[in-house]
């Protein structure tokens, strides 16, 4: 039907389309198109998806046709573009979805309530190439390629149907239209097929695809977590150690063996505690720079001071420039108390232990005073250490005869083990305290937490900071007197609000993109983030902290803080 020497890419019109339908011809026509661009794998998958489906609409003329057109591109296989064709996709699963995919590049094919996106298609309301010329399908395109199965190409002993098994067969469903011959197609010229060619790539994509080889879902849970070979299907004892079949938790439940056992110190700690401990409590977040901390610089300084030079050099820092054991970061909620305690354990290379009071109380009901112990216990193998509680003043609180008597051990827990910890001249071990309620806490734990650091709301210099921080990795056009301009706006703004400020501001953009393109537009034509969007989020976000708060924490911090 087609002659080789005349392929330039176009595959010849059939001129026997005549009697095909209207509604075969527009679907013919669509792939017809596509089949010239020698780009579209989808559709020749997402035509035989429709053979399956549909068959009603296409008769056994068009299927020919289409059948004699491929066949056409893979005897033809010379012409750089037609490599795409030389193997079977019939592997394919899911074409329709694979469509629907490559609709969000047009907007007429988009499914409805009352039409799937493939339906538009087979009923020609649209005129689009299934949304897949574009050069940014082409990894799309590549990865359909790299999936493709490859028929076995040698002939030899084989039957005649056999033989044109590097042709293409559509993958008919049960729903194949009656009486459709697939093996019509011949080649015209086999000696135009460089079948050593092909043989030798072939046997290179296949040893490519066996080392992609399947994976039964059990042969990848054993390959992602080795350790459970020994538990699936082994016979296991009622005093066997029990082994959690979810991915990861083996080495959950076998690192703190790895790590503790042994140490003198934690005999005595329930080693369940010391797993607790090591598994949640320890912070493995990114580590944090002084740089990433806006403003704040006395707090900064003092820390390093007090802090972080002392438990670098132990040695020069002893007798009276012994470093505190404990320092309490008070001031509104979200000024970044946490951060100076993550970047002070970055800085001193320490391990940080993060706890919350509350998980303390509620977590773990009745061993709240053993987990305090195993947490200072663990914290002293793992020195240098910093232990950082949040919410302090819910654990240390002020005592009073109501509360509750497991609250009163714990805090007597703590208090006793804090006195203990970091005894030695050696020792490395500091805990900070954070609370946005200093005025709540316990005198007791007041006077062991030596420096008080009042971490205010940020000003005008370190909420520009932020901003720019926070910009760095969006595309924006905001020059540093629109970023001044929005810190003169945000007077009374923590940094988590600045955080949120931002967040808000750079929604701004996306929310410009219409609708129907908010799927598919790429990631650089969105537009930058500018000043007006950061004009519409101040509309949306407002300050959290109150000015009556913050008189609290100036009065609270000329009495008991460092004063600054
Ligand atoms: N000074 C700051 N510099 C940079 N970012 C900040 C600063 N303060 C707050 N942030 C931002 O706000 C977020 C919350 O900060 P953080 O958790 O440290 O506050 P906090 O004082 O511990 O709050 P809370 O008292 O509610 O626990 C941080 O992740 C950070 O993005």
């Amino acid at each position: 039907m087609f002659e080789t020497e005349q392929f330039d890419g176009v595959v010849p019109e059939d001129t026997n389309d005549d009697h095909i339908s209207t509604i075969n011809k527009s679907s013919l026509q669509q792939y017809k198109i596509s089949l010239q661009s020698s780009s579209n794998i989808a559709s020749h998958i997402l035509l035989n998806d429709a053979w399956c489906k549909h068959s009603e609409v296409f008769n056994d003329k068009s299927v020919d046709h289409i059948t004699n057109s491929i066949n056409f591109l893979l005897q033809n296989r010379k012409n750089d573009k037609v490599q795409l064709w030389k193997s079977s996709p019939s592997s394919f699963q899911n074409a329709e979805a694979i469509f629907e995919k490559s609709l969000p590049s047009c907007p007429n094919c988009i499914p409805n309530s009352e039409c799937s996106g493939l339906d538009t298609f087979l009923s020609n309301s649209c005129k689009c190439n299934l949304g897949l010329k574009s050069d940014n399908r082409h990894t799309e395109k590549t990865q359909f390629v790299k999936t493709l199965n490859y028929n076995d190409n040698s002939n030899e002993g084989k039957s005649s149907d056999e033989q044109r098994s590097g042709l293409f067969k559509p993958r008919f469903g049960k729903t194949r239209p009656k009486g459709l011959n697939t093996a019509k197609a011949q080649p015209n010229t086999a000696q135009d097929i460089d079948m050593n060619k092909m043989e030798e790539e072939y046997k290179e994509e296949k040893s490519r695809v066996a080392k992609i080889s399947f994976k039964t879902a059990k042969e990848a849970f054993l390959a992602s977590n080795p350790a459970a070979r020994r538990t699936l299907g082994a016979t296991r004892k009622a005093q066997n150690k029990f082994v959690s079949p979810m991915i990861g938790a083996q080495e959950k439940q076998e690192a703190p063996e790895t790590f503790t056992t042994g140490d003198e110190r934690l005999k005595h700690i329930d080693p369940k505690m010391i797993e607790l401990i090591e598994s949640e409590i320890i912070d493995k977040g990114t580590p944090i720079m002084w740089d990433d901390i806006a403003g704040l610089q006395l707090a900064k300084s003092v820390i390093q001071e007090a802090v972080v030079w002392p438990l670098l050099r132990p040695d020069i820092f002893t007798g009276l420039r012994r470093p505190p054991k404990g320092i309490l970061l008070f001031g509104p909620p979200g000024t970044g108390k946490t951060l100076i305690g993550k970047c002070v354990a970055a800085q001193c290379h320490a391990t940080f232990f993060s706890i919350s009071a509350s998980s303390l109380t509620s977590k773990w009901i009745g061993d709240g005073e053993k987990m305090v112990r195993a947490l200072f216990a663990v914290a002293t193998c793992h020195q240098p250490a910093v232990i950082f509680i949040d919410e302090i003043d819910s654990l240390l609180s002020a005592r009073s005869d109501s509360e509750h008597e497991a609250t009163r051990r714990i805090k007597t827990e703590f208090l006793v083990q804090f006195d203990g910890a970091a005894t030695g001249e050696e020792d490395r071990l500091l805990i900070i305290g954070a609370t946005n309620r200093p005025q709540e806490l316990d005198e007791a734990a007041r006077r062991r937490l030596v420096k008080r650091l009042y971490i205010p709301l940020p000003e005008a210099d370190a909420r520009k900071q932020i901003i720019s921080n926070l910009l760095r990795n969006e595309t924006n056009d905001l020059t540093e007197q629109q970023i001044e301009h929005i810190a003169q706006l945000t007077e009374g703004y923590s940094g988590a609000d600045m955080r949120s400020l931002c967040s808000e501001a750079a929604m701004g953009p996306v929310r410009s993109v219409p609708l129907s393109q908010i799927v598919s537009i790429q990631r650089d034509k969105v537009r930058p983030v500018c000043a007006q969007d950061f004009i519409n989020a101040l509309q949306r976000v407002r300050p959290s902290v109150s000015q009556d708060d913050l008189g609290q924490y100036v009065k609270w911090n000329q009495t008991y803080g460092q004063g600054f």
